[in-house]
């Protein structure tokens, strides 16, 4: 169990926090915090020794290592600080640091061949600035100075954030007060001099047990009656009364098999848990909104308009699934086939053109009120929709170029097996000169990201991470301007008469 007090202050939370600098760092960092974990119905007493735990720690861990590698690219100055900070911490003040950060987010995606478990994090914070500052101004509340002073200690510590925001929600047809069981929607129980409690559980949270803060948040538009819903609170993931249960992923057993092939991507893999809050303690310096249930909507909209230009993310995904296919083809010896080369033509179109819909985010985004940028909401939806979509095609590309074998193909056991590995050497290999195994890890490595493990980075939280797409089209909605439109029609056409005033 957690070795920490309930009702703990702000300053003893960030007084077991030591500066994270190399990815070897913020693997040590995780370890021996005596979190509950749940996974296979066994509490697990060290995580990040554990073989299915740990591809997802690695993926993070990349996030630390690129900004050593590649400070370019994966860091940024911070004036909060005034010193150099992880892009995945800094806060946006300009397009081009929205135009930076797709660029990361694409390195990252063909680094990994995974969900890397930052960008939710990031776009919270992103999304924290604006609606502190905005509460604020309208309620005289401190939120924004402690949202500040919260990232001090964050950059300083280069420390991950998760975002709790998805509830588990129960009867979709009812308001957060009117659920049969309050829980469905995280809420506070208790208010006291120093902080308030919160019951609930936020659902499918992406590195959920890889972060070492969480942000609590609400999902979707509150009413008076929700008041005790709207709350958003920054909890360290080690606090007390906090349970996680580890999310299941396809074929994730074989990361417990001998040998790396069948496994498809042994290094790196994504991380979905559903966290638990048993009245968990919020103390005020970390309420960065509580009961002004009329900013909820806002604040999901913004993290919208972050979040789903992050979907980016996918198009690095989408490098490696294309290269994949062109190396099969080749280990195939159908590499020169014309409807190959049309194919890979195919799937390079999908995957750049989810990556200008971000980019266009991003360069067309404009200043807050906060000082902050936003991305442009309207391009950002059309990219993740984009993303809805387009890995799919993608995945069904692939998987024509790989062939059948790639879903009957033996296991690793039977090619190594001294009485049929012989067999399946002469039977399963390609062009002459490549090597049998060659062609099975390639193999592996797309059944890994269209029907395995990582094919819940690469499809299913495509379609649901962010919203599912009913949710984009409902912005695209909001934000289509169909009278401007119908105006400039008329105006061709000569019509001088609106009908519709
Ligand atoms: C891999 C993965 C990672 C994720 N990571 C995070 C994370 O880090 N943090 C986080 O907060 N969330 C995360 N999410 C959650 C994600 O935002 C949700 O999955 C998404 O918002 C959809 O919610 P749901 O899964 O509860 O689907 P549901 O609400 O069950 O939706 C299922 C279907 O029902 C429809 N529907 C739902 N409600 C209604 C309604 N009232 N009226 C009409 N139709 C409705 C939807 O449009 C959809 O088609 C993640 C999800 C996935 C799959």
């Amino acid at each position: 169990m957690t070795h920490h007090p309930r009702e703990e202050s702000a300053a003893d939370r960030w007084a077991r926090f030591r500066p994270i600098v190399t990815g070897d760092d913020y693997v040590e960092s995780l370890r021996g915090r005596g979190v509950e974990v749940w996974l296979f119905g066994e509490r697990i007493d060290e995580p990040v020794d554990h073989p299915i735990i740990r591809p997802s720690i690695n993926a993070l861990k990349m996030t630390y290592d690129l900004a050593i590698e590649d400070p370019d690219l994966a860091t940024a100055h911070s004036d909060l600080i005034d010193a150099p900070v992880n892009r995945f911490l800094h806060i946006v003040g300009s397009p081009d640091d929205l135009v930076m950060k797709n660029r990361m987010q694409r390195r990252m995606g063909q680094l990994t061949g995974t969900c890397f478990q930052r960008c939710a994090g990031l776009d919270t914070i992103s999304v924290l600035h604006s609606i502190t500052f905005d509460i604020d101004a309208k309620h005289g509340t401190p939120y924004h100075q402690r949202y500040l002073e919260f990232m001090r200690h964050a950059q300083r510590n280069n420390i991950i954030l998760g975002a709790g925001m998805t509830d588990p929600k129960g009867d979709r047809s009812k308001r957060p007060h009117e659920q049969a069981d309050p829980d469905m929607f995280l809420h506070v129980t208790k208010r006291t001099e120093a902080g308030v409690y919160v019951t609930g559980a936020k659902a499918h949270m992406t590195g959920g047990l890889n972060s070492h803060w969480i942000c609590v948040m609400p999902t979707m538009n509150m009413g008076e009656a929700d008041r005790d819903f709207a709350i958003v609170g920054l909890v360290p993931g080690d606090a007390a009364g906090i349970t996680y249960i580890y999310g299941r992923q396809s074929c994730d057993t074989r990361a417990l098999e001998k040998g790396d092939i069948d496994q498809g991507n042994a290094r790196f893999g994504g991380q979905e848990v559903l966290v638990v809050f048993d009245n968990v303690f919020i103390p005020y310096e970390h309420v960065l909104m509580d009961g002004e249930y009329e900013f909820a909507q806002e604040m999901v909209t913004r993290f919208t308009a972050y979040h789903r230009a992050s979907y980016v993310c996918k198009t690095g995904l989408g490098d490696v699934m294309v290269g994949a296919a062109a190396q099969v083809a080749d280990y195939n010896g159908a590499e020169a086939a014309s409807h190959i080369k049309d194919k890979l033509v195919e799937m390079t179109h999908l995957n750049e053109t989810i990556y200008s819909s971000a980019i266009a985010s991003s360069h067309e985004a404009k200043p807050l009120a906060s000082g902050i940028y936003m991305n442009d909401a309207m391009l950002a939806n059309v990219c993740k929709h984009n993303v809805t979509r387009f890995p799919y095609e993608i995945s069904r590309l692939a998987q024509d170029l790989a062939g059948g074998v790639m879903v009957t193909m033996p296991s690793d056991a039977d090619f190594r097996h001294e009485t049929v590995g012989p067999i399946l050497a002469k039977y399963m290999k390609g062009k002459h000169n490549v090597p049998v195994e060659y062609r099975q890890r390639i193999l592996r490595l797309i059944e890994n990201m269209t029907l395995g493990r990582n094919a819940v980075g690469y499809l299913t939280e495509s379609l649901h991470g962010a919203g599912s797409p009913q949710a984009q089209r409902i912005q695209i909605l909001r934000g289509m301007e169909v009278e401007t439109k119908k105006g400039l029609a008329r105006d061709l056409a000569g019509i001088a008469e609106d009908t519709q005033s």
